[in-house]
């Protein structure tokens, strides 16, 4: 198999990322000393090991032809995307970005190639054989998320599809902790749960749309124009609470807005006509 781009590059904060214990450290900031890049094997905190081995989402070779039609709408598409990143793919109308999402959440099926995860050591060597990304681990907000919401309050909203009767114990306390903190995440704790959801301004409509991605952490969370439509006050603080998010997931966002979003760009892609992705850094 070829050697990817991804070994050679962990994420941003290669620590950040890192296991403790099997679990990921997503729910807290880490602590100023795992900010440090690393250097040896294993560091040693209060005698916690935690290594700094770190996964990729990776595409590789992947092309789409939908059923009964004459044209693959991707073609040989590649790229790799570490944890903990933001990528970027950006484009002209109708050139295949809302397509390949709908792939890399499982939506459709590549007709050749393959979407995957790759482990890689501390040393960027692979370190188990890759993984299919599932598609319940890929959160996704598609243009416009608010015109379809559906309920009356915002703990409706958020809780929409949870088990009412069924589904165990367990289950529902898993679910009212990851509510809690989706909400905190959003900045939505400030909001009363019985407020009408299509009352609350363009950001927040928009802050609760993430929160209903994030009540289940994704591995992948894809964003299509999460921009589209707010104003600019709304869009500073939809950056704003991305560039918080990033710190805690793997972002993957299709965007015209390229300068707004620049900062918080790992890498970035452009979509061809043709579904032709080809990596393109941006820089303003
Ligand atoms: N099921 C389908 N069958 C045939 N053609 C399709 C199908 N779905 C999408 N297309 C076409 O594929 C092309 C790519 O569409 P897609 O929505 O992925 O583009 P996009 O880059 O996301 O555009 P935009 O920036 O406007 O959202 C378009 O020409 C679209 O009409």
């Amino acid at each position: 198999m070829t050697n990817y781009v991804c070994k050679a590059q962990p994420p941003p904060t290669a620590v950040s990322s890192a296991s403790y214990f099997g679990h990921s450290l997503f729910f807290h900031s880490p602590p100023a000393i795992l900010t440090r890049p690393c250097r040896s094997k294993f560091w040693r905190i209060r005698n916690l090991r935690i290594s700094c081995e770190y996964s990729c989402i990776e595409v590789r070779g992947v092309s789409y032809r939908p059923q009964g039609t004459e044209f693959d709408l991707l073609n040989d598409v590649n790229f790799s995307l570490p944890e903990k990143s933001f990528g970027l793919i950006f484009g002209r109308s109708g050139s295949g970005k809302t397509t390949l999402l709908q792939l890399l959440a499982g939506i459709n099926k590549p007709t050749s190639g393959s979407i995957f995860v790759q482990k890689y050591g501390d040393d960027g060597k692979l370190t188990q054989t890759s993984e299919p990304l599932p598609s319940e681990r890929v959160g996704i907000l598609f243009q416009f998320p608010e015109r379809y919401f559906v309920a009356d309050n915002v703990l409706e909203e958020v809780t929409f599809g949870w088990p009412r009767q069924r589904g165990s114990f367990q289950l529902k306390e898993h679910l009212a902790l990851g509510l809690e903190r989706a909400i905190n995440w959003v900045g939505l704790n400030g909001i009363s749960l019985d407020k009408d959801p299509h009352s609350l301004s363009g950001g927040y409509k928009r802050r609760l749309a993430l929160a209903i991605q994030l009540v289940q952490i994704p591995d992948l969370l894809i964003l299509d124009e999460p921009l589209a439509g707010l104003d600019w006050k709304a869009r500073a603080d939809v950056v704003e609470l991305l560039k918080h998010l990033k710190k805690e997931l793997t972002i993957l966002v299709v965007s015209h807005d390229l300068k707004e979003l620049a900062a918080l760009v790992d890498r970035s892609w452009r979509m061809e006509m043709g579904g032709v992705l080809k990596e393109e850094p941006i820089a303003f």
